[in-house]
């Protein structure tokens, strides 16, 4: 490695948490800090020789030199204690960093070297500073992912409503504490209605005072910062929103995530937690996660955008039954869940769709989206190509689209995994992030045991779709369209809050769809409820980036750096 430079200091004494180590030597690499220990083999990475832990600079949080002072038991007043001349480390610094602990998640663990000499002690704490200040400057790629700058500047956007409503509470006591040690200055929002946060990037914010968004919410909060950032975005691009032909503009600022909602499956299969201390992490040290975005229209009017569930059917009506429920907080999905469960509601209608072509792999390939994915790169160099070319697919020319009509329990989008807390693996397990693709996952009329033994599928490591009801394509566009379209007397009914049976009596007396079934349900768009049910979906490819890196593989890292290509 290039500007290959060491600081050696010897007979280091090192107060690391509860116990006292000594150290032979330590020795400050511009790119890791290897701190041999004496006692202990345990290591951050554990293919790391045995006896020393690694720790990459750029997963460094802060450096602090560090007032050895401890109160003077008789005086009370803060001073400097003088060490024992047998104690020479009277100097002291303590280096922040990352500390991968179970289930991707992160905390910030610290170490703190004593010195004997001042002036040595100064050089490591401004040899580290510069380290750190030479992340912004330098673009950086390892074999796993792309970093980019290190935030100095967000905008902070709470939620205090989604979830437990505790978001308030986990950002001041998690989440500010970290930021502030990290130099980071923020401008929180606490959002007083919905949509608060959307209208507010959309017109008011502005975005130039700031490296980052932070939604500290869940998927809806989430969605509506991501709402307003991409039509701030394109309406700034003069991009009409409402023609489903334009190429949209990718938006530049990253978005973080900070879990405080019920689901929370966008930063659950972004991060691999929804714990708030490890996504802070990872909006530190500059993480940048790239994500497809779906937009929805009905004929040519813009509906909403999507990242992690189109679902009509169970998780519409899932969806419609919790909305009454929200007091239940996170709990309301799961009555509602098997309340609808028991309904056993089908719908009919069409689904056409145009099928992902090259080596975009398939929804049942096994193969799951991970920390530097290889077909979203694969994907970013593509659109790389095609950006050039400025040409419309092949496939979109000849319009191989396959159609479909049927009796659906369920009708599932999924442009990524969608897992969360009650389905580890997700809806679709090996949906990618930023491959510019969706999963279209058919469920048809089937027997409620059938549909029991699928749904229970998402909770365990059984295939949800080796069922002969489930079909699953890799799709670029798909659209739906009800058997019965919804017409004036429904949305009048609607509009005049006529609901169950009279509405159904009604309905029935009309269409004379079957024995009292609605004839159609909802659009359930990231926990969101769309006004219409015929929509027309286009996927765009890689439209924001996250702070985030992906999912890690959980295995025993080698030096994640070694393939720094600096
Ligand atoms: N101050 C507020 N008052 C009322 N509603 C709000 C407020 N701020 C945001 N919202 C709305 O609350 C809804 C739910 O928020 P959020 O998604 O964070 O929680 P959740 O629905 O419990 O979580 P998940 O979507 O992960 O299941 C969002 O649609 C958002 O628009
Ligand atoms: C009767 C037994 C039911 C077991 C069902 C287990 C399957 C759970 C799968 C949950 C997937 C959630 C997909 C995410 C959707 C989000 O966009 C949305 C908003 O957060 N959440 C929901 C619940 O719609
Ligand atoms: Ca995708």
């Amino acid at each position: 490695m290039e500007k290959q430079s060491r600081l050696l200091c010897s007979e280091l004494c090192v107060q690391r948490r509860l116990y006292e180590v000594t150290l032979n030597c330590a020795i400050l690499a511009w790119k890791d800090i290897q701190i041999a220990k004496k006692h202990t083999g345990r290591a951050i990475y554990g293919a790391v020789k045995a006896g020393s832990s690694c720790v990459p600079v750029c997963e460094i949080i802060a450096v602090q030199e560090k007032d050895d002072d401890t109160p003077c038991k008789n005086t009370g007043k803060w001073q400097k204690v003088p060490q024992s001349p047998a104690d020479p480390c009277q100097h002291a610094f303590t280096v922040f960093y990352v500390e991968r602990t179970r289930q991707h998640c992160w905390w910030c663990s610290n170490v703190t070297f004593h010195c004997s000499d001042h002036s040595l002690c100064l050089l490591w704490v401004q040899t580290i500073r510069e380290q750190l200040a030479l992340l912004n400057s330098e673009r950086r790629v390892n074999y796993y992912h792309t970093f980019a700058n290190r935030p100095k500047s967000l905008l902070v956007y709470i939620n205090p409503y989604g979830g437990k409503q505790r978001g308030k509470q986990i950002y001041d006591h998690k989440v500010a504490p970290i930021f502030s040690r990290a130099s980071i200055s923020t401008d929180v929002i606490v959002t007083e209605r919905a949509n608060h946060a959307r209208d507010h990037l959309k017109t008011e914010a502005d975005l130039k005072k700031y490296d980052g968004v932070v939604c500290v919410g869940g998927d809806g909060m989430f969605s509506e910062i991501m709402h307003g950032l991409v039509s701030r975005t394109q309406q700034e691009a003069g991009v009409d929103e409402n023609s489903m032909e334009e190429t949209l503009m990718p938006c530049g600022l990253r978005i973080g995530i900070i879990p405080a909602g019920s689901t929370d499956c966008i930063c659950y299969a972004t991060v691999g937690s929804n714990d708030p201390v490890t996504s802070a992490l990872h909006i530190i040290v500059g993480d940048s996660q790239a994500m497809d975005i779906c937009s929805v229209h009905n004929e040519d009017r813009f509906l909403r955008y999507s990242v992690s569930l189109l679902g009509y059917g169970f998780y519409g009506d899932v969806l419609t039954d919790s909305e009454r429920k929200r007091w239940m907080g996170p709990a309301r999905y799961d009555i509602s869940g098997v309340k609808t469960f028991l309904s056993h509601r089908y719908y009919e209608g069409t689904v056409s769709f145009l099928p992902a072509e090259g080596n975009l792999g398939s929804p049942r390939d096994k193969m799951q989206c991970r920390t530097g994915c290889s077909v979203c790169r694969q994907s970013s160099s593509d659109k790389l190509v095609s950006k050039n070319e400025d040409s419309v697919s092949d496939a979109e020319c000849q319009d191989t689209w396959t159609v479909i009509r049927g009796k659906f329990l369920a009708i599932n989008a999924a442009s990524m995994s969608c897992a969360c807390p009650r389905s580890p693996k997700g809806l679709s397990p090996s949906a990618h992030l930023a491959d510019g693709t969706t999963d279209l996952i058919l469920v048809r009329k089937c027997s409620r045991l059938d549909f029991l033994r699928h749904l229970l599928r998402h909770t365990n490591k059984d295939d949800q779709f080796d069922h002969s009801f489930v079909e699953v394509y890799r799709v670029k566009q798909f659209r739906f369209s009800p058997r019965y379209q919804e017409c004036d007397s429904e949305v009048d009914l609607r509009e005049s809050g006529v609901t169950g049976k009279r509405f159904l009596s009604q309905i029935c007396r009309e269409h004379r769809a079957c024995g009292c079934m609605p004839s159609q349900s909802n659009w359930n768009c990231d926990g969101e409820i769309l006004p219409h049910t015929a929509i027309q979906v286009r996927v765009h490819c890689q439209l924001i980036k996250l702070f985030a890196r992906g999912i890690e593989e959980q295995q025993v890292f080698e030096d994640p750096y070694a393939h720094c290509a600096i």
